[in-house]
């Protein structure tokens, strides 16, 4: 096996370098590329690590020939063209949880420095003024914080402020009234929010449902002398309607840390009475910066050294004590696909996945990855795991999961059920030996087979001296026979053979065993 490779583009903890050593994965730090000395050497990385300043693009990742995953040291994916990732199979994860602290803390501090005007008081009295009468402020206790979004910081921020005694309600779509009452906040829409809240903060994603959520309309909804704080994303804030209303006093205050453009060197918002800036510090703590470093470190070593998938953005997780027990289920899913893949011969419109037995204790989602990518290995060069659901949903693939807790003939199995315009057809296989892959049943025809290599598969009306028909067809076209794997609905039904050969099997020579009698179909496969 060769050693993995990783790129730590941006700054990050020390750490992050460390941890890659430690579990022997190759590092190379280099922080501060442009685009194009990124793409001169991305083609020798297996890994790419990341905050917020490299942003991994379509251009960026056209050129990662070799590139398995992007790891960012933080939460936020906006700087990562993650469709574009899963377009190439490239696995996106991020470190949910390792700066969630922080970033409340900071939205806190700004909290605090809008209501006692701390930046200008600074100032001030640095610059030998001691404008004691100019900075009155306002207590925080007893007043209402309006949070909008409610997830991972948003809700440190709410225990933080109930801890200030201060009364919070979230307006978030997600949110439960179960959830609101655990956290001890009430849940309100919108408009309630903007006409009840002293002080606003955000925390969500930027997304199209969130982008310019505080728009001019819902900023002019606010109480008169709101205070406002956005630690979460740049584009949350319509900021020229801010700027207005800063100006003419409805906003008392607003501290913004991000920004719609970063980085931010200019902005009409500069220089506005009540208004606080910071350079996107949200996350940058010594805390938080060695949590997310670690994170992503021990993530990415993980996925490029065992498989394991842990927070992933664009592919199922799997954890590490997982990831050796799927393995062999992956390689049985991926060879089950291929096979149906090759033997059905119209658009597919439904696969359904169904595990029996030990595998129905495991998570099913990568397997059923397994099963896509193999399933559309034949009609796609770049399918892979990751990006196989993504393709099968644009092209219309209903999918179903199916787990039967009970054993069967086998302690373990895999069907996969593939419908077409022209009916249903299903293949099951199983672990021999908890390792190695065999088909175990072909269209409901019980038959063992080890699907490897070039086979041709015969369907034929089962009649004596077929067998030998086939075997000297191939023999006097110069074809090797390694296994011939048999099976047949009943005595004189429907039979199917799968057989391994040594040689490629050229057209013609289909063609001359399609004519020999009985034959129902005939195709050359490849595992
Ligand atoms: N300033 C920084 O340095 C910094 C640091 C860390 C995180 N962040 C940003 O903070 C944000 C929140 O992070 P998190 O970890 O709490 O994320 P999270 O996913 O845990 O929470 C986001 C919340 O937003 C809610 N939400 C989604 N759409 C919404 C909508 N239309 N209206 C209201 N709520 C909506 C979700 O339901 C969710 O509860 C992210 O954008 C992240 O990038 C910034
Ligand atoms: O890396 C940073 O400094 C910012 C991170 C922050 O925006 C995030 O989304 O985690």
């Amino acid at each position: 096996m060769t050693v993995p490779k990783v790129l730590i583009a941006d700054k990050m903890s020390p750490k992050a370098a460390e941890i890659f050593r430690q579990r022997g994965v190759e590092v190379d730090e280099k922080p501060g590329l442009s685009k194009d000395e990124l793409i001169a050497i991305i083609a020798d990385y297996d890994g790419l690590a990341v905050r917020s300043a490299t942003k991994p693009d379509a251009d960026i990742m056209a050129a990662a020939e070799k590139l398995k995953v992007i790891g960012r040291a933080g939460i936020g994916v906006d700087n990562v063209d993650i469709p574009a990732a899963s377009a190439r199979g490239i696995v996106v994860m991020n470190t949910p949880f390792g700066n969630s602290i922080t970033t409340a803390e900071h939205a806190i501090a700004l909290l605090f420095a809008l209501a006692r005007q701390l930046p200008e008081a600074d100032a001030s009295t640095q610059a030998g003024k001691w404008e004691k009468s100019r900075f009155m402020g306002v207590e925080v206790t007893g007043k209402t914080l309006g949070l909008i979004g409610a997830g991972n910081i948003g809700s440190i921020v709410a225990s933080r402020a109930l801890g200030l005694r201060m009364k919070v309600a979230a307006f978030d779509p997600f949110l439960t009234e179960e959830r609101a009452r655990d956290l001890g906040i009430e849940k309100v829409d919108l408009d309630t929010l903007l006409k009840r809240a002293d002080f606003i903060t955000l925390h969500t994603p930027l997304t199209d449902q969130t982008r310019n959520i505080l728009s001019r309309e819902n900023l002019e909804k606010t109480k008169k002398g709101v205070r406002i704080v956005n630690c979460a994303r740049g584009g949350l804030i319509d900021e020229a309607a801010l700027k207005d209303l800063l100006d003419s006093g409805h906003v008392a205050g607003a501290a913004l840390d991000v920004f719609t453009q970063e980085p931010a060197k200019e902005s009409p918002l500069f220089g506005t009475p009540g208004f606080v800036a910071t350079p996107h510090l949200g996350a940058s703590t010594t805390e938080a910066q060695v949590n997310v470093a670690i994170q992503v470190a021990e993530q990415m070593a993980d996925y490029l050294l065992t498989g394991a998938v842990t927070n992933a953005l664009n592919t199922p997780s799997v954890s590490a004590e997982e990831a050796p027990k799927l393995k062999p289920y992956m390689a049985l899913a991926e060879k089950l696909g291929l096979l149906a893949g090759q033997l059905v011969e119209e658009g597919v419109t439904r696969v359904t996945v169904e595990a029996e037995g030990a595998l129905a204790e495991l998570g099913l989602k990568p397997v059923t990855s397994a099963v896509l990518a193999g399933l559309m290995k034949p009609v796609s060069d770049s399918v892979n795991m990751v990006n196989a659901p993504v393709i099968a949903r644009d092209r219309g693939i209903d999918i179903a999961e199916v787990r039967h807790e009970k054993e069967g003939d086998y302690h373990t199995l895999l069907r996969v059920t593939v419908e077409t315009g022209a009916g249903t057809r299903s293949v099951a296989g199983t672990l021999f030996g908890d390792n190695n892959p065999r088909l175990v049943e072909l269209f409901g025809i019980g038959m063992e087979a080890d699907l490897s290599g070039t086979m041709l598969y015969v369907e034929n009306e089962d009649k004596p001296g077929f067998i030998g028909a086939v075997g000297s067809t191939l023999g006097k076209a110069g074809v090797n026979i390694g296994t011939f794997n048999l099976g047949r609905r009943g005595n004189g039904g429907e039979a199917v053979m799968l057989v391994s050969v040594d040689e490629n099997i050229s057209e013609p020579l289909l063609w001359e065993i399609c004519r020999l009698d009985g034959v129902r179909d005939v195709k050359a496969l490849r595992f």
